[in-house]
């Protein structure tokens, strides 16, 4: 690529165009992540939002202050005004051709705009095609929500058709767990500690754990989730995002390719997912929820073994399990060590139990270290060590807040690929084409007994970390 290609797709966006304003995942996310982008005078261009409802500008004003109440967070009216002043609402169908045209009207002499697609994953191709028909392509980047595709061949065809009228690099594919904190953490604390990087491999570790686990149902959402599933819904994008970085070699260099490629690497390490070694859950009471099939299928927990077939990790398992309707709401990755030999010098010698790293995403970032200790009776005791990552280096930016401002600035660091979505769409393939039996788990619980069943013969599924980060014990 030339320079000049290069710089095109790095200069700053001068109008961010929102496609699906009367959405969700607006009213959750979207504009929270514009006010405090505004808070932190990052936000330097008009908003559009455009959508299908009969809205006016003061209305999407309303709507924005709105969802921001409802979000608990709180308002500091200047900050807000100044955001109100942004808004513009674009009605419209967006299978329309004249929804592009005035569109195309309103950002005349505009030549770096970027549009968001927080529509149906069905509408990604009709609108990026619209854009282009009304000369909107050139200059642009265009932001998709995810999922990326529903399995591999879906999405390769959704990327050459995206591919007709964008290039690569015009085209941010969204995760919003790469923009969490303490996911990007995971990088600096391996790779910046000489106490953790000459461990991490398969001489010391015995298994490494992520936990999804989420307390809450799918309620307002069952008609979407229905057709998706946990393993496409978290397993496919965040979790294996978070494993590959977990498991990466260290980045070469700054640019937005280095981790890219790293975890690359790791996909490519990783062998197809087996049936064999995934569970498949449903809670209780999932299909009387509202959009739900009565007679669905779909899995609301997963768990699952797999391999990263390399030099460090050749023989360690890696093993995921993701929820609903868990016992409690906690995302954490875990590295347990393996387990130290027999400790001639205690009263009566025993083997200890492994050390473990832990590091908690969410709620209450953190890392745990899971220790040894002399107790007073002269046996050895778990003790831990925790540190809280909002304490010690303050609050970070939500994740869209930090993926918005990427993509209004141009770097892609944090947006996934397309060669890195087929890898994950080919190793959880197996599963989507022969899905494993359906085990009923009761709402409350860590999910059906096959879980347990899956790590027999290695470390069993810890107990997540839930402590709050400051004064925790336990
Ligand atoms: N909600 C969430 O928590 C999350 C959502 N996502 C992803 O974000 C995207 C949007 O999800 P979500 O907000 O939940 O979906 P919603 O169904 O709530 O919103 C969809 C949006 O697209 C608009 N839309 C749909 N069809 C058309 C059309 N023909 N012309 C114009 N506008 C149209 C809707 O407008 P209208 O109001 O008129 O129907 C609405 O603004 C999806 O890709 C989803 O997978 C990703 C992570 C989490
Ligand atoms: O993308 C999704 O992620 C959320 C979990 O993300 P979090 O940041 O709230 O932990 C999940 O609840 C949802 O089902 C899924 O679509």
């Amino acid at each position: 690529m030339s320079q000049t290609r290069a710089d095109q797709h790095s200069r700053r966006a001068d109008a961010l165009v929102i496609f699906g304003i009367t959405g969700d995942l607006a009213a959750k996310m979207t504009f929270r992540a514009l006010y405090r982008l505004e808070e932190h005078d990052r936000l330097r261009c008009p908003v559009y939002g455009v959508g299908r409802q009969d809205w006016s500008n003061e209305e999407l004003v309303r709507r924005a202050r709105a969802a921001l109440d409802q979000g608990g967070l709180p308002v500091d009216e200047a900050v807000f005004d100044r955001l109100a002043r942004r808004l513009h609402y674009h009605g419209g169908d967006l299978a329309d051709p004249a929804t592009y045209r005035r569109l195309a009207e309103e950002l005349q002499g505009r030549t770096t705009p970027v549009f968001y697609l927080e529509v149906p994953p069905s509408l990604f191709a009709t609108v990026v095609q619209g854009l282009h028909q009304a000369g909107l392509t050139e200059g642009a980047r265009v932001v998709v929500e995810k999922p990326f595709g529903h399995d591999l061949a879906s999405a390769r065809a959704l990327a050459a058709e995206l591919h007709r009228y964008l290039d690569e690099r015009q085209l941010l594919r969204i995760d919003h767990f790469l923009g969490k904190e303490p996911v990007l953490d995971l990088q600096y604390l391996r790779f910046a500690n000489a106490v953790f990087e000459p461990l991490w491999n398969r001489s010391h570790v015995a298994a490494v754990q992520l936990t999804l686990a989420e307390d809450f149902g799918v309620e307002g959402r069952g008609g979407f989730y229905d057709l998706v599933g946990a393993l496409r819904d978290v397993v496919q994008n965040h979790l294996l995002q978070v494993l590959a970085l977990v498991a990466m070699e260290p980045p070469v260099g700054a640019g937005p390719d280095a981790v890219q490629d790293k975890k690359l690497e790791v996909f490519r390490a990783m062998p197809p997912a087996e049936p064999a070694r995934a569970v498949r859950g449903q809670y209780q009471g999932y299909r009387d929820v509202e959009g739900v099939a009565k007679d669905s299928t779909t899995e609301t927990f997963v768990a699952l073994r797999l391999a990263v077939d390399n030099w460090r990790w050749s023989g360690v398992p890696f093993l995921i399990r993701a929820g609903k309707k868990m016992t409690m709401r906690c995302t954490e990755v875990r590295v347990i060590f393996r387990r130290p030999p027999r400790l001639a010098f205690l009263d009566e010698p025993a083997r200890p139990e492994p050390s473990q790293v832990v590091v908690r995403i969410d709620p209450d970032p953190g890392v745990r270290l899971v220790l040894l200790a002399k107790g007073h009776d002269r046996g050895v005791r778990r003790v831990h060590l925790d540190l809280s990552f909002a304490e010690q280096l303050g609050v970070p930016p939500e994740p869209y807040e930090r993926l918005l401002h990427d993509a209004l600035e141009g770097d892609a660091s944090l947006f996934s690929r397309q060669d890195l979505v087929e890898e994950t769409w080919r190793i959880v393939q197996p599963l989507l084409d022969s899905p494993p039996p359906l085990e009923p788990y009761e709402p409350g619980s860590m999910g059906p007994r096959g879980a347990d069943e899956l790590v027999r013969g290695l470390p069993p599924w810890h107990e997540p970390w839930l402590e709050p980060t400051s004064g925790g014990a336990g």
